[in-house]
């Protein structure tokens, strides 16, 4: 049905901006839409595959009958006026805006229409290829076979290459776990060289572990043998290596294993050179030196960019004190140890190149400096270093990655021998091409394609939501009209770029009934700075009293956190509130003192808007933009300030008052961390950023806000338009991972508006549109 009752007013969807069909949802939800002839609540089913619609929710099919009658006729006709119904069903009272057809007036912008979702069409004709005839000779070939472990041609040339320098370029869903276990296995079984020779790094615990448990699963391989196998993530070798040289200093007593340990220290060193704790970005600061201190960057080193980087290096220069003094060490610190201690103990390296005559390395892409610099010394002595990876999925440059140490591998050990591995085993052919298509246009990349195994009826899809609000509720109808008909909610992944472009997305699932894990860093979004200090302007605006809520409004206003104390004691002395205290407080400068004293009348104001009209008002009225200006986006390239604050406009436009706002802010803050705690769900969707997606699989993806500015990311086009493209290829990568997790189907978002202004579309979009031409392999 496309007409209903809507708080008692009649209305057609096809009439309704656009803008609006989200509120129609969420009131339709709240039961306050209703059938034009019984009068009962109507859902609103807002999906992908089809325009919106209202069902009833329960009605007889007679009901539905008349019903869908009367709306032909209201469509067809032109109505000047109507009744309103009674609750017992007859229409008095109720009127239609005069001289108004309810089906005329056809929206003519773009905004305004439901756009058909697209599927992509640029697929290349899926060839069959013959399946190889098997190859048989050789014998563990054949008995892993038996044992169903089959391997492809170049999968098998990368498990019969044991000696040398071996680069694996493994395309997504190529099998490359497969790979590194079959070679391992082979090595031990076939080759009989001890597993006492072999150090296999992964980048995780998890594939660390999966590996191990792969390896049990290999015929003639008894667990003895797998136990000693040296398996395990760079920290976890590295430090239990420092622990057998010196278990006095590497005791895990004098482990920074906690966030809050470190951000303690730099808090102490901040407060030595006045910085605001209140208003600075530790997070980011951490992550700043981690980078350096994996660059093998010291303190002394450091070249500051910029006033940040140098009140970082500060701290980065009193931290590394400290930890001396205290004879603390942090994770990254495990590392270079490491890199010290066998730098500067040559025999000691020496007993370990000895030892370790074959060393394999996972996510070769993924690598940084001290990674790097260690492996290879490891390696040295026989140069049987083993590398997998894919530089195509290269995507953590802002963790000191780099994938030059990928792309220049064959330079560094002239002797490489590579084997690509281009069949994937994961997707459907229209999934894969469409990946090839995204990838093609990188240029730091070596050229290759991947080939899929199987073709299927469902391209890739493309979908048009008007905003973020609306892409949640049509991406979670989605899922639960799939699962209605039977998949799993185990089934479905939502990837999104980073974890403010998903508050919608999270919230919806957080109101539904569908199982879900969120997988994403990083506070709630109604916790980050300018979001949590505009909202305290509202949470003054009702309680002018409010303490915690002080605290957050005093940096906005460009007061210290010390002015807190001050505040308070004014408020007692005149006897009146924190908000009328402010102008009372000591050494105020006149311009300060001007702008606090029209304070308590704008909050008075504030108090009687809409949320909407409430955060304009307060970013153009007191202030806030000249603090989020002032604010920029320390150390952060990647999440301005100003963003949020559109966000949260966009969110607020569906609160009526500043009271159910909070209210809500509250509850999904709450909720918020109560979910970020699941852990291990067995069926349940996942949602999560495109990062903590990578290695991973699922049967259908969605892929959030594929619009320029949200993937690519912001950050990286401004990179791009002042010459330097990398960080736009990363974007690109990104894509690419996100794209190659779905084994069955893929679908995109492209919203018509983000944060409140018109979008356009992603140049991620535009590519997969266009067949990009065969790229064999290029080194
Ligand atoms: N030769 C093969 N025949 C059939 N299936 C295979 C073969 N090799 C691997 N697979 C299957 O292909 C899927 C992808 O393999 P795997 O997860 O190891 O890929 P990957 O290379 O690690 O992928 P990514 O890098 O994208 O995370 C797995 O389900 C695996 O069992």
């Amino acid at each position: 049905m496309q007409v209903a009752y809507h708080q008692e007013k009649l209305i057609h969807l096809q009439n309704c901006e656009r803008e609006k069909w989200q509120q129609l949802y969420m009131d339709s939800i709240r039961q306050q839409v209703t059938c034009i002839h019984c009068h009962t609540p109507l859902k609103m089913k807002l999906g992908i595959d089809a325009p919106p619609s209202f069902t009833h929710v329960n009605a007889t099919d007679e009901c539905i009958n008349i019903a869908n009658q009367m709306e032909k006729k209201l469509i067809t006709v032109e109505i000047e006026q109507t009744e309103q119904p009674t609750s017992n069903g007859s229409s008095t009272g109720f009127l239609l805006p005069t001289k108004r057809t309810i089906s005329s007036n056809p929206p003519d912008q773009e905004l305004d229409l439901w756009k058909k979702p697209e599927e992509v069409k640029a697929i290349p004709k899926f060839e069959l290829k013959q399946p190889a005839a098997f190859k048989d000779e050789n014998r563990y070939r054949l008995r892993l076979a038996q044992n169903n472990i089959f391997l492809d041609d170049n999968q098998w040339k990368a498990v019969e290459t044991t000696e040398g320098p071996l680069l694996i370029l493994a395309g997504a869903g190529s099998g490359k776990t497969r790979v590194l276990t079959t070679r391992t296995a082979y090595m031990l079984t076939e080759l009989k060289y001890s597993a006492k020779q072999m150090i296999m790094v992964t980048f995780t615990a998890k594939a660390a572990k999966e590996m191990k448990e792969r390896m049990r699963l290999y015929p003639d391989l008894d667990h003895a043998t797998v136990n000693q196998l040296v398996i395990g993530t760079f920290h976890s070798i590295f430090y239990k290596m420092l622990m057998h040289h010196n278990p006095e200093q590497w005791s895990p007593n004098h482990l920074l294993n906690q966030e809050w340990q470190r951000q303690a220290m730099i808090k102490e060193a901040a407060r030595e050179i006045d910085i605001d704790e209140k208003d600075f970005a530790f997070d980011q600061a951490l992550t700043q030196i981690s980078w350096w201190k994996n660059h093998l960057i010291s303190p002394e080193q450091v070249k500051a960019k910029d006033i940040w980087e140098e009140r970082v290096a500060y701290l980065f220069k009193r931290y590394e004190q400290m930890r001396h003094a205290k004879n603390w060490f942090d994770f990254d610190d495990m590392l270079l140890g490491l890199y010290q201690l066998l730098t500067e103990n040559e025999s000691l390296l020496k007993r370990y190149q000895q030892r370790f005559a074959y060393v394999s390395v996972d996510e070769f892409q993924d690598i940084n400096k001290v990674q790097v610099e260690l492996i290879s010394m490891l390696s040295d002595r026989t140069k049987n270093l083993c590398v997998v990876g894919d530089d195509d999925q290269s995507i953590y440059a802002f963790r000191g990655s780099d994938p030059s140490y990928i792309l220049t591998f064959k330079d560094q050990y002239p002797n490489t021998k590579v084997v690509l591995l281009d069949e994937n085993y994961r997707s459907n052919h229209e999934i894969v091409s469409a990946a090839n298509n995204i990838i093609a246009t990188n240029r730091t990349r070596y050229s290759k394609q991947l080939l899929a195994q199987a073709s299927s009826e469902h391209a890739p899809l493309l979908f048009y939501p008007y905003d973020e609000e609306e892409e949640a509720t049509m991406i979670l109808t989605d899922i639960k009209e799939k699962i209605e008909i039977g998949a799993k909610p185990a089934d479905f992944a939502v990837l999104f770029r980073t974890n403010s472009s998903a508050r919608a997305l999270i919230e919806r699932f957080i109101s539904s009934s569908i199982p879900f894990q969120l997988e994403a860093d990083g506070e709630s979004f109604y916790k980050r700075k300018a979001v949590r200090k505009i909202i305290s302007y509202l949470r003054l605006a009702q309680n002018q009293d409010d303490s915690s809520a002080l605290s957050d409004l005093v940096s906005a206003l460009f007061l210290k956190q010390q002015a807190i104390r001050d505040i308070k004691a004014a408020s007692i002395a005149h006897d009146c509130t924190y908000i009328e205290a402010l102008p009372h407080i000591e050494g105020l400068q006149a311009f300060q003192l001007k702008k606090l004293k029209e304070l308590p009348k704008k909050f008075a104001l504030l108090k009687k808007k809409t949320p909407l009209q409430a955060l304009e008002f307060i970013e153009q009225e007191m202030g806030f933009n000249e603090y989020v200006k002032k604010q920029g986006n320390e150390g952060n390239k990647m999440e301005r300030g100003s963003d949020d604050v559109r966000d949260l406009k966009v969110m607020a436009k569906h609160h009526s008052t500043i009271e159910h706002f909070l209210e809500y802010i509250d509850h999904m803050t709450v909720k918020y961390e109560e979910i970020r705690g699941q852990r291990n769900l067995t069926n349940a969707t996942q949602l999560m950023t495109i990062h903590r997606s990578k290695g991973l699989e699922f049967k259908h993806v969605y892929i959030l806000g594929c619009v320029e500015g949200g993937l690519p990311h912001d950050y990286s086009l401004d990179a791009w338009r002042e010459g330097d493209d990398k960080p736009l290829e990363e974007e690109r990568r990104l894509m690419y991972v996100a794209v190659t997790r779905a084994e069955e189907s893929v679908k995109i978002s492209v919203p018509i508006m983000r944060r409140g202004k018109k979008a356009f579309r992603s140049r991620f979009v535009r590519e997969i549109q266009r067949i990009a031409p065969k790229q064999p392999l290029t080194l």
